[in-house]
Parts: C-alpha cells; structure tokens; sequence
C-alpha cells in the first residue's frame, strides 16, 4: 500500500489536477485519509461516480459537507457522460486563470478499485474529442500526446488527461466502512477475509433494506414471499425461488448470498447510500477522521515544542522534589 501511494505521489507531482474519483453511495466511507495527506494543496477536484446507483437528494447535502472544507464535489455517472463535461470546465478554468503557469494542462484521474476510473477516463475522453477540437489518440502521435500517457482532451487551453489512473486501496479504519466498500465493489482488497464474509455483508444489507420506509419491496425484487429480517430465512427463501439448491435438495448458501449481492449492486434494490448523511453523523465522521489525519508541518512543530517544554516542567519538578 506505502508502495503504491509513493508511486502515485510521485506521479501526482507531473500533473496539475487531481480527479479524485469516489462512489456515490458511500460518500463518506470512500473517502482516503491517507489519500487526503498525500494530495495536499494540490488542486484537486472530488468526482462521486455512480451517481445513477444513489439518491439523487444526497447530492447538495455531499456537495455542501464538502464545500464546508473548501472541497468542490461533482456527481457523474459515467454511463451516460453525465456531469462529465464539468470536469473539463473545471480544468479548462484553472488552466485560463495562468496560461503562463499552465502552457500545458494535465489532469490524472485517481480512486479505488472499481470505482469506475477507466469509464470516467473513457467517458472524459469521449466527451473532449466530441467537442471538436481534440485531435483523436493515435492519428497524429505527438500533437495528441504531450508525452506517450497523456491524451489531447481539449484544445484551447491545451488540456491532457493520463490515459493510466491512479489506483488507491480503500482505506479501511473500522469494520463498519470495511463492510460498506465491500458492499459496492467486487474487490475485497485490504479488508480481512472474515469481515468481507459474504454472509456478514449480506447480513448488513438486510438489516439496511429493511431500515429503508420505501425498500421494503427488496423481497418483491427478490420475487420471495415476504419481508424478513432473518438473513438464513433470506436464502432459505430465495434459494427455492432462484433454484440454488444442492443434490438432496440443501440450499447452496454461498450461490445464494452471492445472487443477493450482485442484485444490490446492480441496483435493482433501488438507489442506495450506505453512509448517513445527517449533521451529526457527517460531523462525527470528519470528528473520527481528523483524530487519525497527520499533523500539518506547522502543528508537528508546535506540538513538538508543547511535549519539549511539558518534558522541561517534569524535569523542573521532579529536581525539586529531589
Ligand atoms: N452504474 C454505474 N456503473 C458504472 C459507472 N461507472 C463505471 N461503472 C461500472 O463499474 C465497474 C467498474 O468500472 P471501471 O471503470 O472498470 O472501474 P475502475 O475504477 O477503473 O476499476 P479497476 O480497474 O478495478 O481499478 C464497471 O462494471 C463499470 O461498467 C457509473 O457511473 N454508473
């Protein structure tokens, strides 16, 4: 992980714009603090994707959590290039603002697995060429790549895109958030075997799905006969109804938990955030988060000299004790 976050560190250096790709439907738990040290003052501009998978109504509460620490946040969905152009203005006007500075643009897309980096890459692609004055990748080598990586996206300012993302793990400081990420990936990668069970996961999802007041159609979705919030009378259920059974007729659980999953993720439950999104939990969360966020160089110092003269009066009276 140390590894993978210096080489993109190191990469981050060459460009002038960070796309910090998150998912939509779990705004706060797929946000990195190890990432939020490494990037800096870097300009960097956060891209919820997915946005098709959540409700529309978190956007403005995200995007105004988000402005309140000076962040700007943008919901795309890639599928349908929406929103995806606002990224290119965003460039577009960062690059305007000092030609001197910028005679070069670049933007580097950057997240976790799966959170659809290459479709937004794909996507920011499409929609620079689209506009006309983007030359396409390949036709003229070295008018549509600054440098062998880099893709021509808009034209006047000069604005270049890595073709290669940036690929963080997720950063994982409770089960709680390990169970979420699982939840809206297909990788499990960095959280621990037990707490990714699919079992616990799917175990977390009922409990969730029964919460919503709207959602209690999952079971309808699911085409069971009733709402429950026994996840073995879940796949007893639905084992029946989708066929996975075993020879002698025992339920295959695993095949079962499995089809739950991919039905969620497929958002067939309906749009779903896993992360809540009221005042205080938000609050708590950034409360929780800041406790493991490093110092800043200015407060390191501080604190340091706060620990020298503490250690200096412990000294003081311990002689005077003597
Ligand atoms: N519903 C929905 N699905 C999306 C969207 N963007 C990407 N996906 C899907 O999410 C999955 C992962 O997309 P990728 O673009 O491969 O994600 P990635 O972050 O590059 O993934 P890695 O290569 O694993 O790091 C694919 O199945 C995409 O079709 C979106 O806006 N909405």
């Amino acid at each position: 992980m140390a590894k993978g976050m210096k080489q993109m560190r190191d990469q981050m250096r060459t460009v002038d714009l960070i796309v910090e790709t998150r998912d939509a439907r779990i705004p706060l738990s797929s946000i990195n603090m190890e990432f939020e040290r490494l990037v800096g003052s870097k300009d960097r501009l956060i891209v919820y994707n997915k946005a098709d998978l959540a409700p529309a109504d978190i956007q403005h509460t995200v995007q105004e959590e988000m402005a309140k620490r000076s962040q700007r946040a943008i919901f795309t969905d890639t599928s349908i290039n929406k929103s995806v152009s606002q990224i290119l203005g965003v460039a577009k006007d960062i690059a305007q603002r000092d030609p001197v500075k910028y005679p070069q643009f670049s933007i580097m897309v950057v997240g976790m697995p799966n959170v659809g980096k290459s479709s937004l890459i794909n996507a920011l692609r499409r929609t620079g060429i689209n506009r006309g004055k983007a030359a396409s990748t390949g036709a003229k080598p070295g008018v549509t790549r600054a440098v062998s990586s880099k893709i021509r996206v808009l034209d006047k300012p000069a604005v270049y895109l890595l073709d290669t993302p940036g690929v963080m793990m997720p950063h994982i400081p409770d089960p709680m958030t390990a169970i979420k990420v699982a939840l809206t990936g297909k990788y499990f990668c960095g959280i621990k075997d037990n707490i990714a069970d699919e079992s616990v996961l799917a175990d977390y999802l009922l409990f969730r799905l029964n919460r919503l007041v709207d959602s209690n159609d999952y079971w309808q979705v699911l085409g069971i006969e009733r709402p429950t919030d026994d996840i073995n009378e879940l796949v007893d259920m639905l084992a029946r109804k989708i066929g996975a059974l075993r020879h002698g007729g025992e339920t295959d659980a695993d095949k079962t938990l499995q089809f739950f999953l991919r039905t969620f993720r497929q958002g067939r439950f309906g749009r779903f955030c896993l992360d809540d999104l009221d005042e205080q939990s938000v609050e708590a969360f950034f409360k929780h988060s800041l406790l493991e966020a490093p110092m800043s160089k200015n407060q390191g110092q501080k604190a340091k000299r706060a620990a020298q003269r503490q250690r200096s009066i412990e000294r003081a009276r311990s002689k005077n004790l003597l």
